[in-house]
């Protein structure tokens, strides 16, 4: 990402994003599971996991709509939810036009959290230098071996992350698991470690009993909440 680039309200209102979807919906996943929140999916990923659920998120699929910044902050103004999520896809693939778009939704004064699900191949240091609000959070996947993706994994971002910060493990199995202990043995960090059991392959019992076997109590288990109200191949929840 280049320095950010000086320019007016207006002009940086106007900066174009390809997009998925904005939607309303409990946020499934985290440690601000079950608030209501406001969904921003950016359309485009630099990584193809094998067990992506959101493959309608990167070509082949096509963007949905392309729209400007100023029309993203007022379409999420119309829903009553404080917290949003900026996800999609990869919502940091546009360096520069992401990091204004997260900009304008923290400055408008509305929002209580704003949190960005990146997906740890992306380097972060630009945006936390660049963005100071105290309402935006990142939650950093580490990809797993499972993934296909782990050798893009930008390591220099564990030390970057901060207590408000989240670095999430999607464990596939029992391979991934062992993998996710010895990443977070090696890598200190300040961000809360969150395992979350790929939906396909891993029952959740199972992880359980993995995480009491191997003593992480500081670990936190992360269910996708949406998953288990609506159907799990179901869009826009
Ligand atoms: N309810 C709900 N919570 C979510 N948390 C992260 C999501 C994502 O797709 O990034 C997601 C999602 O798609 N739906
Ligand atoms: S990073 Fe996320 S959106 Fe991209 S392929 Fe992996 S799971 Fe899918
Ligand atoms: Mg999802």
């Amino acid at each position: 990402m280049n320095e950010a680039p000086i320019m007016n309200k207006a002009e940086r209102d106007g900066i174009k994003l390809p997009m998925v979807e904005i939607f309303e919906t409990v946020e499934g996943e985290g440690t601000r599971a079950g608030f209501p929140t406001v969904f921003v999916r950016l359309f485009g990923c630099n990584l193809r996991c094998t067990w992506c659920d959101t493959k309608y998120s990167y070509p082949p699929a096509e963007a949905e709509f392309v729209m400007a910044i100023g029309d993203i902050v007022r379409e999420t103004a119309k829903f009553r939810s404080t917290h949003l999520c900026l996800t999609g896809g990869e919502p940091l693939l546009y360096g520069d036009r992401s990091a204004a778009l997260i900009e304008a939704l923290a400055e408008t004064g509305r929002l209580t959290d704003l949190h960005i699900e990146t997906n740890g191949a992306i380097d972060l240091e630009p945006f936390l230098s660049r963005i100071d609000s105290p309402i935006v959070r990142y939650v950093m996947d580490y990809k797993l071996p499972d993934s296909g993706e782990e050798d893009k994994m930008v390591m220099s971002n564990f030390p970057l992350l901060r207590g408000q910060d989240e670095v999430k493990f999607v464990i596939g199995s029992e391979r991934d698991f062992m993998a996710a202990k010895e990443v977070l043995e090696a890598n200190p960090t300040k961000a809360l470690p969150l395992f979350s059991p790929v939906w396909e392959t891993m029952p959740p019992e199972k992880l359980v009993r993995l995480m009491l076997e191997h003593g992480l109590s500081h670990v936190k288990l992360n269910m996708q909440l949406h998953k288990i109200i609506w159907d799990p191949a179901a869009r826009g929840v």
